[in-house]
C-alpha cells in the first residue's frame, strides 16, 4: 500500500516556500490540517473498490491518497496548476488515481464533459454502476457542484463533502424557516441528508473566516425514479423561490408567464387545493413535488 503522508502545517508551508507558492484564497485554498477529521470524512464516505470516487479540489493531495487506498478509482480534479503539481508528487505512486487539472464547472450549470466523461470511462475499466463524490469542496463552487451532480446522466450514491456550515444548513433545512430555499428543497426530494460534524475554523489552514460542516448526503434512488421530469421539478422549485416573499398565486403567475393563462393557473391551483395567498416556503417537500406535478400534467395537456 502506497505510504500516506500527514501533512502538517509546518510540512505544508515549508513545502509551499520551496515551491514558492501560497494557498490562494479565490480558490477556496483551505486545506483541512486535522488527520482525524480527514479520516472521519473518509468513514463517513464509506468508500468500496467496487466504485469510482470523484474529488473536487485535489488541493496538496492529502484526502485524495487516503481515498485512493479505499476506493476502486479515484478521479481527482484541480483547477489550479500549482496545486495539481504539488498533488501529483503526493499522488505518483497510487495506480488507481486520475488527477484533472481543469475547473470542474464548464459554467454554474454544467459540470466540464471531459471530467463526466473520465468518470464514466473508469467506472466501465471497473465494471461498475456505482460512483461517488467525496470532497473538501471549494466554498465558492460547492453549491452548483451538489445541486448539478443530481442533474448529470451518472447518478451518484452519494455525496460526502466538507462545505460552509451555513450551505449545511440551508440543505438540510426545515420547511418554514429562513434557511428553507430551493436548495433543500430539490436535494431532499430525492436524498437523505446528515450532518455529520460541525468543523471550527482552526482546523484548516490558512483558518477560514467561517465554520464548516461534513455533510452526508445519500441518494434515495426509489424516490428519485418518483420524480418523472427532474428537469422540470429543477426549474419548477427555483421559479417557486424566486420571490419567496410573495404570494404563492403571483409566483406561479409569473412562473407560468406565457405557459399558461391567469385563468389556468388559478384552476390548477384550485384543483390542488392551494392557499393564493400562502408563501412557497411554508409547503413541505412532498408538497412541492406534487404541485410541481400538477403543472407538469396541465401544460402536457
Ligand atoms: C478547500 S480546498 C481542498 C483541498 C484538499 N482536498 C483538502 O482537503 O485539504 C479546495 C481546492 O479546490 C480547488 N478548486 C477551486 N475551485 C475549483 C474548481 N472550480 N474546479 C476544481 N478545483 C477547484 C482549489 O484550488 C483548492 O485546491
Amino acid at each position: 500500500m502506497p505510504e500516506i503522508r500527514n501533512q502538517t502545517i509546518s510540512y505544508l508551508t515549508s513545502k509551499f516556500r520551496e515551491i514558492g507558492i501560497r494557498p490562494v484564497s479565490k480558490h477556496g485554498q483551505n486545506f483541512l490540517i486535522d488527520m482525524n477529521l480527514l479520516d472521519l470524512l473518509v468513514r463517513s464516505a464509506d468508500l468500496q473498490k467496487d466504485e469510482v470516487v470523484l474529488e473536487i479540489g485535489t488541493g496538496t493531495g492529502t484526502l485524495s491518497t487516503r481515498m485512493a487506498n479505499e476506493a476502486g478509482h479515484l478521479v481527482t480534479v484541480e483547477i489550479d496548476p500549482h496545486m495539481a503539481t504539488f498533488a501529483s508528487e503526493e499522488l505518483d505512486d497510487f495506480e488507481n488515481v486520475t488527477l484533472l487539472n481543469f475547473d470542474a464547472l464548464k459554467n454554474k450549470n454544467n459540470f466540464r464533459p471531459e471530467m463526466i466523461e473520465t468518470i464514466q470511462e473508469k467506472m466501465t475499466e471497473l465494471g461498475t454502476t456505482k460512483f461517488k463524490l467525496a470532497a473538501n469542496l471549494p466554498y465558492n463552487v460547492a453549491t452548483p457542484i451538489i445541486s448539478n451532480l443530481l442533474r448529470t446522466e451518472i447518478t451518484p450514491k452519494s455525496m460526502t463533502v466538507t462545505i460552509q456550515k451555513e450551505l449545511a444548513e440551508r440543505i438540510v433545512a426545515e420547511p418554514s424557516t429562513k434557511d428553507y430555499s430551493a436548495l433543500s428543497v430539490w436535494i431532499q426530494s430525492q436524498c437523505k441528508c446528515e450532518l455529520v460534524r460541525i468543523l471550527p475554523p482552526r482546523v484548516f489552514w490558512p483558518a477560514p473566516k467561517v465554520h464548516s460542516a461534513i455533510l452526508h448526503i445519500e441518494v434515495e434512488p426509489e424516490r428519485r425514479a418518483q420524480i418523472p421530469d427532474l428537469e422540470f421539478f429543477h426549474e419548477f422549485n427555483r421559479s417557486l423561490f424566486f420571490h419567496r416573499r410573495k404570494f404563492l398565486r403571483s409566483v406561479l403567475h409569473s412562473a407560468f408567464k406565457g405557459r399558461l393563462e391567469k385563468a389556468e393557473v388559478d384552476e390548477v391551483m384550485q384543483q390542488g387545493n392551494l392557499d393564493p395567498t400562502s408563501r412557497s416556503e411554508c409547503f413541505t417537500v412532498d408538497e412541492i413535488l406534487a404541485m410541481s406535478e400538477l403543472f407538469r400534467q396541465r401544460l402536457a395537456q
